[in-house]
């Protein structure tokens, strides 16, 4: 079932409560009003999908308002609750362009299915980005300012084939983005080919995007498309700009400037027909400084920048992700869990160095994890402050959420995080690989009993290496050995 901004108008507050609290058991997002003049102002900001009104108000009739409000949002269904359960209520509902009439009293779930049908009649289209796509497939979550932002410069790119370049923090939601942006325009029916920059080995980063012949280099059997060739008339995202190697980036340079390239080792030119997308967490003029980026292949990809707020600074959407996340963990397999409302509350405290992606992590997991159906304050709370992470065992209870990559991450962040606004101590470097390889020692030489020769082979290091970093890391193996 899909779920959505559902706003309820009424100027009883018993009725205020009780629907607000039903619809958000479905999962929706529910603000109320209890009158005309509050509805206004929530209509601006809190851009409901749905509207739920009442017809007799303080300030004035909520079935004379539909005209205007559908003027106003006409993608908008409006349900109308009255108690003057006449005919003529019902005919004039309809007249005025309501969705719905509910005559009241009415049934809880009724009005539930009302607003579903609602929501599924609603469908999608290109003026609200947040809800475009299929089904339950919202692209992107959020009403937050800083993300208008971001859905207005998506607008004014779909329609065109401008290079767009975007900008933001890890796990904020830029590959989605570039998605959208594909999605949404005239290439959607053709290629979106996305290359990550940072997870290729740099020597063969040009062959990956350009192809290469057969025999181009040591290994290369026979001739290969590149990333560019299997894009062609579609999309490329360049992810992880900021890590090109200098080399590739006057080569990526040259075929901006002249849509054209060679793979490597041929002397034949291919002409090309991409959209290209880029994005970067890196700070592109910081490296254009240090000589590690090209400023000329920097302006021509920052043609349109979209620039993507940190989860932090838009705590207001973190509620509905929470929703969104535990609605696709279900969607998934996993069992379908609740989230108290202040829970939603200490989510939205958490400084969330990882930003979305953290968050979704942390809901799949506690949907994972969690016995219970209601995903309480207490329960976050504890997963927030790593406590259930370390009674489960430490790093395998995070392990099952998403990885060893994703347990390194979570771990990284949250010490990030103690810090705030400033950045930790200096040696970071040295300091991290210290605590993760301490773990990494201990367990592996726990498995084999304190077998210390095993234990190399099973690390892949040689025995003098492990001696000298058990020594380093000040654990003693007979410790190790009574603990296995
Ligand atoms: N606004 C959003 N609405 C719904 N899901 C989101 C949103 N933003 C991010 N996500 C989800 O968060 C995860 C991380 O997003 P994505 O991979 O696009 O981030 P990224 O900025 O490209 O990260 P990185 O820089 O680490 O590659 C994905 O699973 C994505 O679906």
């Amino acid at each position: 079932m899909s779920v959505g901004r559902i706003l309820v108008v009424d100027d009883d507050a018993a009725i205020r409560t009780v629907v607000r609290e039903a619809l958000r058991r479905d999962g929706h997002v529910v603000e109320t009003a209890a009158s005309v003049a509050e509805q206004r102002r929530k209509m601006t900001e809190f851009q409901p999908q749905v509207l739920v009104t009442d017809v007799i108000l303080p300030d004035g009739n909520g079935l004379d308002l539909v005209p205007e409000m559908l003027a106003d949002h006409p993608r908008m269904p409006v349900i109308v609750l009255s108690a003057q359960n006449t005919l003529a209520t019902a005919v004039r509902a309809t007249e005025q362009g309501a969705f719905e009439y509910l005559p009241k009293p009415f049934d809880l779930g009724e009005l539930s299915r009302a607003v579903a049908d609602a929501l599924t009649a609603r469908g999608a289209g290109l003026d609200d980005l947040a809800d475009a796509g299929s089904g339950e497939d919202l692209p992107l979550i959020g009403r937050s300012p800083p993300m208008q932002e971001v859905y207005r410069t998506i607008a004014r790119v779909v329609a065109n084939d401008l290079t767009v370049l975007v900008l933001g923090e890890s796990g904020t939601g830029k590959e989605l983005v570039a998605r959208a942006i594909h999605d949404m325009g005239s290439r959607a029916n053709k290629p979106f080919v996305a290359i990550n920059m940072a997870a290729i080995p740099r020597e063969l980063i040009e062959s990956e995007l350009f192809g290469h012949e057969r025999g181009a280099f040591t290994g290369a059997a026979m001739r290969t498309a590149g990333r560019f060739e299997q894009a062609q008339g579609g999309t490329l995202f360049l992810d992880e700009i900021g890590d090109m190697p200098f080399e590739a980036q006057t080569r990526l340079l040259r075929v901006l400037q002249t849509g054209e390239f060679n793979p490597v080792g041929s002397a034949r030119s291919i002409r090309t027909d991409v959209r290209i997308i880029a994005a970067t967490h890196k700070d592109l003029q910081k490296l254009i400084a240090d000589n590690a980026f090209r400023e000329d292949l920097y302006y021509r990809l920052n043609v349109v920048p979209v620039r993507l707020p940190s989860l932090r600074q838009r705590t207001e959407d973190i509620g509905e992700l929470a929703l969104h996340f535990l609605e696709k963990a279900a969607a998934d397999g996993l069992p379908r869990k609740r989230l108290e409302r202040a829970a939603i509350e200490r989510l939205s405290r958490h400084s969330w160095p990882g930003n979305v992606r953290e968050l979704e992590n942390l809901m799949r997991r506690l949907a994972a994890l969690s016995r219970e159906e209601w995903i309480t304050v207490s329960i976050v709370d504890q997963q927030l402050s790593g406590d259930m992470v370390a009674s489960e065992g430490g790093a395998p209870a995070i392990a099952s959420g998403g990885g060893l990559a994703d347990a390194v991450e979570h771990h990284v962040a949250r010490y990030f995080a103690t810090f705030g606004r400033d950045l930790p101590p200096d040696g970071l470097f040295e300091r991290i690989l210290a605590e993760v390889e301490r773990p990494l020692l201990k367990l592996t030489l726990a498995a084999v009993k304190g077998n210390q020769l095993k234990a190399a082979k099973l690390l892949g290091i040689n025995r003098n290496t492990l001696r000298k970093k058990l020594t380093e890391r000040g654990i003693d193996p007979s410790d190790v050995r009574r603990m296995g």
